[in-house]
């Protein structure tokens, strides 16, 4: 049976990656695509790639256009899906790709976003351990219909730890990382720090000293994973490249622990997973490697002479960091494959 589909927001950048993926899934037909600004435009006049959808036209971002069918992503400006959302019928299946449903703890969203708090969701990572047992965060999804798709640094940051904290191998409190970032993360909206004159030929931190909102989303996930308090100190860095997440963390590792047995952790938290691929030992990936997939690629290695387990994860923040996460999570939500419509082999060079 074919599932009928809405994308709000489709005129933005993770909207337009949602309707790329959708479009050649086997068991979705998107009927309608929305915007705010730009409503009443030829989606092709925001999103030329996708020739295959170049005969929708986008229409106004409202609960009524929304209405009617099996399935609405939400790729909108955060604040404004919670108020949609709140207004969709509760047997539809809704995904939010922004930030109103991720955290858990309304102190959370009260010191990172502020305004009103519309509640957490189902968290839209299948493969983090979420328990004791080593159990998985798609036994939450299965059967869901509200669904929030993660933060694209939180999702990169929070695989590349857990399974280090649920082993017990690393220690949750001073774990470092440091991303680098393409600056489509940042939305299609035109600010100074985006512009080409500012990036090319430049690395920008930015949300340094502990403001990030990916922090409580990371530590939310940590914490599921078997840490009570984690510490993270957490700094991205823009960098040249349109797509992609270099995420390097760093963890002081408990006494005693062996580069074998760091490495058979990580193999051994990913071995069944279609979509996240552990490094042989001495490997670490690039984002070149993952870019237009829904790979994420992690190698990991023992720093002996600092004392700490070192990760470095790859993904494609509008594919795996967003859209494709948004539809594996979906996929599981409606008892389809899990991987169905998802691509692990991405574009090179
Ligand atoms: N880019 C990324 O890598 C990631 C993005 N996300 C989240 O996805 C969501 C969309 O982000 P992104 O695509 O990057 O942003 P863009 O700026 O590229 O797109 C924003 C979209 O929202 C629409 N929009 C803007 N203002 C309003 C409004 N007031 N009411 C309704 N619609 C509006 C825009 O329409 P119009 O063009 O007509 O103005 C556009 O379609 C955000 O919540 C973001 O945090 C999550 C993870 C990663
Ligand atoms: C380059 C850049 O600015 N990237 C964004 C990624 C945003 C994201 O993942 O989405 P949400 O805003 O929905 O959390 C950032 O670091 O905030």
């Amino acid at each position: 049976m074919t599932l009928s589909v809405a994308v709000a927001g489709a005129s933005g950048y993770a909207g337009g990656e949602l309707l790329r993926i959708l479009a050649d899934h086997p068991d979705f037909e998107i009927r309608t695509v929305t915007a705010h600004n730009n409503a009443g435009h030829p989606l092709a006049a925001h999103q030329p790639h996708l020739r295959s959808l170049a005969h929708l036209t986008l229409s106004e971002s409202t609960p009524e256009t929304l209405a009617g069918h099996d399935v609405v992503f939400l790729a909108l400006p955060h604040g404004r899906s919670g108020e949609v959302a709140a207004q969709l019928a509760a047997d539809t299946l809704v995904v939010d790709a922004g930030a109103d449903h991720r955290l858990e703890d309304p102190a959370d969203w009260a010191a990172f976003y502020g305004g009103e708090y519309y509640g957490s969701w189902a968290y839209g990572v299948p493969e983090l351990i979420v328990g004791p047992d080593g159990a998985k965060q798609r036994a939450n999804l299965a059967g869901a219909k509200r669904i929030a798709a993660p933060g694209c640094n939180a999702s990169a940051v929070s695989l590349s730890l857990a399974p280090g904290i649920h082993a017990g191998v690393i220690e949750e409190e001073d774990i470092v990382s440091v991303l680098a970032v393409g600056p489509s993360g940042a939305g299609k909206s035109l600010k100074t720090m985006y512009l080409a004159s500012e990036i090319l030929g430049s690395a920008n931190p930015y949300a340094v000293g502990g403001t990030h909102r990916h922090i409580p989303e990371i530590q939310q996930n940590l914490r599921k994973a078997g840490a009570t308090e984690p510490t993270l100190s957490f700094t991205p860095v823009l960098v040249p490249m349109s797509r992609g997440i270099l995420a390097t963390s760093t963890a002081r590792v408990k006494p005693g622990v062996t580069a074998a047995q760091v490495q058979e952790v990580w193999e051994a938290a990913y071995a069944d997973e279609p979509f996240v691929h552990v490094l042989p030992a001495g490997s670490v990936p690039r984002t070149a490697d993952v870019l237009g997939s829904n790979s994420v690629l992690v190698g990991v290695a023992l720093d002996q002479a600092a004392g700490r387990v070192v990760t470095v994860l790859a993904i494609d923040n509008l594919y795996k960091g967003t859209a494709g996460a948004a539809i594996q999570s979906a996929n599981l939500a409606l008892g389809l494959a899990e991987t169905a419509g998802l691509s692990v082999n991405g574009v090179a060079p």
